[in-house]
């Protein structure tokens, strides 16, 4: 039984190229977010996976991307779920905002510590600790039972859930997560030992 985890973060959006706070807004793909979608199906392709259950996101850019490396995987209809539970940290009031402008108003250190840290929220936000309460849940009850039952998973969702989630899969530390980044449309692929740890992880790059 080969207990294959598939995460991958959406393509590019639109927000993404503008430098937006995006959280729970819902922007498409830009047409590299396409592309990097249609090389991560690519990549798993090479891999020579084959998913019996697909997760995602309730926002569009997540979706999009799932549905565009299943169609490049030549597995266009498998079953798959939606939940806002896989959606991203919620930004809250910095949501729409500029980055850079957001650097500018609040600093580099304190804008560092509402994106990066691990129990520090954003104003009116969620931080990765309270994503981390709604996506850990979400792992152990409703994706972790179908890769242990030998159903290779894909989860296309978010830099912050997925950052929740790869935290709790390797064990990483509140110091740790910090410095933690998800590329954009890079299969991370782990394969789980039968008591749920980690025996091995591949990042597809391109
Ligand atoms: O804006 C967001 O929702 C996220 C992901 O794009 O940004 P950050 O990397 O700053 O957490």
């Amino acid at each position: 039984m080969t207990r294959t985890l598939v995460l991958v973060r959406h393509g590019q959006s639109e927000w993404n190229l503008k430098n937006l706070f995006t959280g729970w807004k819902d922007p498409d793909l830009t047409d590299k977010g396409i592309e990097e979608a249609r090389i991560a199906g690519h990549r798993l392709k090479e891999y020579g996976l084959h998913f019996g259950t697909a997760f995602t996101s309730e926002l569009y850019r997540a979706q999009r991307t799932l549905s565009i490396l299943l169609e490049e995987l030549g597995q266009p209809h498998i079953p798959t779920v939606r939940d806002a539970a896989l959606n991203e940290r919620d930004y809250g009031d910095l949501s729409g905002l500029n980055k850079d402008d957001a650097r500018a108003k609040w600093g580099e250190e304190q804008v560092l510590l509402w994106r990066r840290s691990y129990d520090i929220a954003p104003p009116g936000g969620e931080s990765l600790k309270d994503t981390g309460a709604r996506v850990w849940p979400f792992y152990i009850h409703r994706i972790l039972p179908k890769v242990l039952s030998g159903d290779n998973v894909v989860v296309a969702a978010h830099g912050n859930s997925l950052r929740a989630l790869v935290m709790a899969l390797e064990g990483m530390s509140p110091a740790d997560i910090v410095a933690e980044e998800i590329s954009t449309g890079i299969p991370i692929v782990y394969r789980l030992n039968a008591d749920s740890t980690v025996a091995e992880k591949t990042v597809l790059s391109h």
